[in-house]
C-alpha cells in the first residue's frame, strides 16, 4: 500500500503556509514534506506537526545564502542550490548545517540537497568531482546526525541548466560517493519528462535500496497524478510489487482545489 505525504509548498496553496498542516491532517495525511522551513521558527513548525499528528519526511537544504534570512529568501531570487557550484562551498556547508539543525527539531530523517544551475560557459561534466566532494562532506555530517541527504534529478523545462537531470547521473554520483547516508530522491514527474520509460527505471533503481524517497505529479502540467500521460495506478502496483516501503511525496499543483482533487489518492488507497 503506497504511503503518501502531502507537499505543503505546492498543495493547499489556497491557505497561509502554517494553516496547511491542519488542512493536510483533515484530509487524512499523516506525513508532510515541503521545500523550505527557513522563513519560520523550527519550534513553531514542530508544534504544527505535533498538534496535527503529522510527521515531517523531507525538506530541502537552503538553495543558497549564508545567513538564515538570505537562505529563506534565496529561492525567490532564483537560487537553485550550490552542491555542484564552484566557489560556493562555504555557502553549501552553512546550508547543510542549518538544514541539519532544523531536521533535529522537526525530527525529519532526510534532506534534499539541490545541486545548482550550471554557470554559463561551464560544462556540466567539469562539476562532477566538486559535487562528489561536497556530497561526501554532507553525507558524513548527515550520518553523524542520524540523517540522510538526497539528490534529485530535475527536468530542464522547469529548471533550465540545472546540474542533475537523469537517474543514471544521480546513481553515477552515488557510485563515486559510496556513502549509505547519501541517496536519491526519484521524482516520477521529472523522470518522465527527461527520460520516459518510468516503469523500467523503477525496476532498475528501487531494488538498489538507494532510492530513499519518491515524488509524483501528472505530466505534463504537474497537476494531480490522475491527469496526464502517466498511468499511476499501474506504477503504484509496481512500486508495491518492488517492495518499496518509503514515502511518496505528492509534489503537484492542484488543478482546482487541493481537497477536491484527492480522488486519485482515495482510489489508490482503496485498490
Ligand atoms: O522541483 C522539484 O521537484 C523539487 O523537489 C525542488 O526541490
Amino acid at each position: 500500500m503506497p504511503r503518501f505525504a502531502a507537499n505543503l509548498s505546492l498543495m493547499y496553496n489556497e491557505l497561509p503556509f502554517l494553516d496547511r498542516f491542519a488542512a493536510a491532517a483533515r484530509d487524512g495525511f499523516t506525513a508532510v514534506e515541503y521545500l523550505f522551513p527557513y522563513a519560520f521558527d523550527a519550534h513553531e513548525l514542530a508544534a504544527r506537526l505535533r498538534g496535527n499528528g503529522l510527521q515531517q519526511v523531507l525538506f530541502n537544504a537552503p538553495p543558497g545564502g549564508s545567513t538564515l534570512a538570505d537562505m529563506a529568501g534565496a529561492w525567490d531570487k532564483g537560487a537553485r542550490g550550490t552542491a555542484a557550484l564552484p566557489g560556493r562551498q562555504s555557502e553549501f556547508m552553512a546550508g547543510v548545517q542549518a538544514a541539519l539543525r532544523y531536521a533535529e527539531v522537526l525530527d525529519c530523517p532526510r534532506i534534499h540537497l539541490l545541486s545548482g544551475i550550471v554557470p554559463p560557459g561551464v560544462e556540466r561534466e567539469s562539476l562532477k568531482d566538486l559535487c562528489v566532494e561536497n556530497l561526501r562532506w554532507a553525507g558524513a555530517e548527515a550520518a553523524r546526525a542520524g540523517r540522510e541527504v538526497l539528490i534529485e534529478p530535475i527536468n530542464l523545462r522547469d529548471m533550465p541548466r540545472y546540474f542533475l537531470n537523469r537517474q543514471d547521473h544521480a546513481h553515477e554520483l552515488l557510485d563515486a560517493v559510496q556513502m549509505p547516508s547519501v541517496k536519491v530522491q526519484m521524482d516520477l514527474y521529472h523522470c518522465q519528462i527527461v527520460e520516459g520509460d518510468v516503469a523500467t527505471k523503477l525496476r532498475q533503481y528501487l531494488p538498489t535500496g538507494r532510492v530513499a524517497h519518491l515524488q509524483i505529479a501528472g505530466v505534463p502540467e504537474r497537476h494531480e497524478p490522475d491527469r496526464g500521460e502517466l498511468n499511476y495506478p499501474y506504477l503504484f502496483d509496481l512500486i508495491d510489487a518492488l517492495g518499496y516501503s518509503g514515502w511518496i511525496g505528492c509534489e503537484y499543483r492542484p488543478a482546482a482545489g487541493t481537497s477536491q482533487g484527492l480522488g486519485w489518492r482515495d482510489r489508490a488507497l482503496a485498490a
